[in-house]
C-alpha cells in the first residue's frame, strides 16, 4: 500500500488547483483508458494474466539465477529484485551493461553449470545482449558438460533465431507491451519467480493501483494527479523531476523510472529530465543545487513507515545532550525536514510513502509510474512507446563495429 502527498506541489510557486481547469486531463484519461481497453497498449490487461504459467520458472534448489538483458529488459527485475533484498544477494546476478570489467568478473565468479540463464532482448538484436550472450555461450562450450538451464525471452531477431537453432527453449513477450513497461509479463515476473520471489503479491499491488487509476475524478487517480502535476510544473520550466528516495534499496527503482519517463516522454522537444537522488546521503551534495540552484525542478520523495531492520541508538549531540531514538526515526527525520526546507524555498515536491517495503507496494508504485507515464503521453500527445531517437545512435554504433571496433580518432 502506498499514500501520495501533493500539497507541497500546488500551494507553492506558481501552480494552484486553478491551473488544473487549464489541462485537459479528462481528455488524457480517455486517450488512455481507450488504448488500454482496446489493447492498443497491453501493459494493463497483463496483469491480470493467470500465473500457473509461471510454474515452468521454479527453482527449487535455489540455484544461480543470471539474467542477461539491457534497459527494460531488464531494469524492473532488478528494481524489484534489489528493492526486496535486504543488501543479500545471493544467488543473482545481472549483466547488462558492455562494460568489460563487470561482465567479465561477474563471469569469473557465477558457476554456469549451476545456474538458470535468462537472455532477453524484445528485439532480440540488442547489441549488449548479444555480446553478453556469446561470452556466456563460449564459457558453456569450454566445459565438458553443461547442467545449467538457457531460457530465451525474445520475440525475434538474432536471439530467437540463435535459440531456435540451439534449441534452448524459447518464451515471449505480448507485442502490444513496450519493453519498458514489461516489468509485470514473463521479462520480470520469471527471473523474479526463479529467485523467489512472491510474484502473486507484485500482481495484487499492481491490480490494487489499476483500481485506483480506474478513477475518473482525478483526485481519487494518484498517477493522473501526479501527471497533471509534472505536467503543469514542467509547463512552467520546471523540467527536471527529481525522485529522491529514502530508501536506498530503491536505486534500481530509480534506475527503472529513469529509463520509464526519459524514454517514454522526450519526444518533440517534451519531457522532464529523470534524475535519481538518494536520502539522506544526497543531503549532503545534492540539497545544495536544489534549494538554490535553477529552480527547474519538481522533487518526488519516496520513504516508508517501516524498515524492516531497525534498532534503537543513543547517542550525544553535539552539545553533549542524550538522544534516545530509532534510526528509522533519524532517516524520517531528515526526509521531512529537507522536505520542509525545500518548500520553504519554493520548490515543489511531492510524497510517495509505502507503508512497507514489499513485494505489494513495489507493484503498486511501478504500476503507478507506468499509468502516469501513459496519462502524461496523452497529455503532451506524442507516442510514449516507442524510442526512435535511441535507434539513431545504434545505426551509428553497429557501422562503428563493423570496422572493427576502428572508431579512429573521431
Ligand atoms: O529488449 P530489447 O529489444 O533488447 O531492448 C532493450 C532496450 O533497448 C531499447 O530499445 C533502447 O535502446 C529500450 O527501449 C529497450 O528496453
Amino acid at each position: 500500500m502506498l499514500k501520495y502527498d501533493y500539497k507541497n506541489a500546488v500551494n507553492i510557486g506558481d501552480v494552484s488547483l486553478e491551473d488544473f481547469e487549464k489541462v485537459d486531463f479528462n481528455g488524457a484519461y480517455s486517450n488512455l483508458m481507450e488504448k488500454l481497453n482496446k489493447g492498443v497498449i497491453g501493459f494493463r490487461e497483463i496483469i491480470y494474466d493467470d500465473l500457473n504459467k509461471y510454474n515452468d520458472f521454479k527453482n527449487e534448489d535455489g540455484i544461480n539465477v543470471v539474467v542477461v538483458g539491457m534497459g527494460g529488459s531488464i531494469l524492473g527485475t532488478m528494481a524489484i529484485y534489489y528493492g526486496l533484498s535486504l543488501y543479500n544477494y545471493n544467488n543473482a546476478y545481472f549483466i547488462d551493461n558492455s562494460d568489460p570489467e563487470k561482465t567479465l568478473s561477474i563471469l569469473k565468479k557465477v558457476d554456469l553449470n549451476n545456474s538458470i540463464i535468462y537472455i532477453i532482448s524484445k528485439s532480440g538484436n540488442t547489441l549488449e545482449t548479444l555480446v553478453n550472450y556469446y561470452l556466456i555461450k563460449r564459457k558453456i562450450e569450454k566445459l565438458d558438460s553443461f547442467k545449467g538451464d538457457i531460457i530465451f525471452i525474445t520475440n525475434g531477431g538474432k536471439l530467437k533465431r540463435e535459440a531456435e537453432k540451439n534449441n534452448y527453449k524459447v518464451y515471449s513477450i505480448p507485442e502490444n507491451v513496450p519493453g519498458r513497461f514489461s516489468v509485470f509479463t514473463v521479462v520480470g515476473l520469471a527471473p523474479l519467480y526463479s529467485l523467489g520471489i512472491d510474484i502473486s503479491k507484485i500482481l495484487e499491488g499492481a491490480k490494487y493501483m489499476d483500481k485506483l487509476c480506474q478513477n475518473k475524478n482525478i483526485f481519487k487517480n494518484p498517477a493522473l494527479l501526479n501527471g497533471v502535476i509534472h505536467y503543469l510544473h514542467e509547463k512552467k520550466g520546471r523540467s527536471i523531476s527529481v525522485v529522491m528516495s529514502y530508501i536506498e534499496r530503491l536505486k534500481y527503482f530509480g534506475e527503472w523510472y529513469k529509463q520509464l519517463f526519459g524514454e517514454s516522454l522526450g519526444k518533440n522537444n517534451n519531457g522532464l529530465t529523470p534524475i535519481l537522488s538518494i536520502g539522506a546521503k544526497d543531503q549532503h551534495s545534492l540539497l545544495q543545487l536544489y534549494m538554490d540552484g535553477k529552480k527547474d525542478k519538481v522533487i518526488t520523495f519516496i520513504t516508508t513507515e517501516k524498515y524492516d531492520l531497525d534498532e534503537e541508538i543513543t547517542f550525544e549531540d553535539i552539545n553533549d545532550e542524550k538522544i534516545s531514538c530509532n534510526l528509522s526515526n533519524i532517516i524520517k527525520c531528515e526526509q521531512i525536514a529537507t522536505e520542509m526546507a525545500l518548500t520553504q524555498r519554493g520548490v515543489p515536491n511531492v510524497r510517495i510513502t509505502l507503508d512497507e517495503i514489499d513485494e505489494f507496494s513495489l507493484g503498486a508504485m511501478m504500476y503507478m509510474y507506468e499509468m502516469q507515464v501513459g496519462f502524461m503521453g496523452e497529455l503532451y500527445n506524442i507516442d510514449a512507446y516507442n524510442q526512435p531517437a535511441v535507434e539513431e545512435e545504434k545505426r551509428i554504433c553497429w557501422k562503428l563495429i563493423k570496422e572493427c571496433g576502428n572508431y579512429g580518432d573521431r
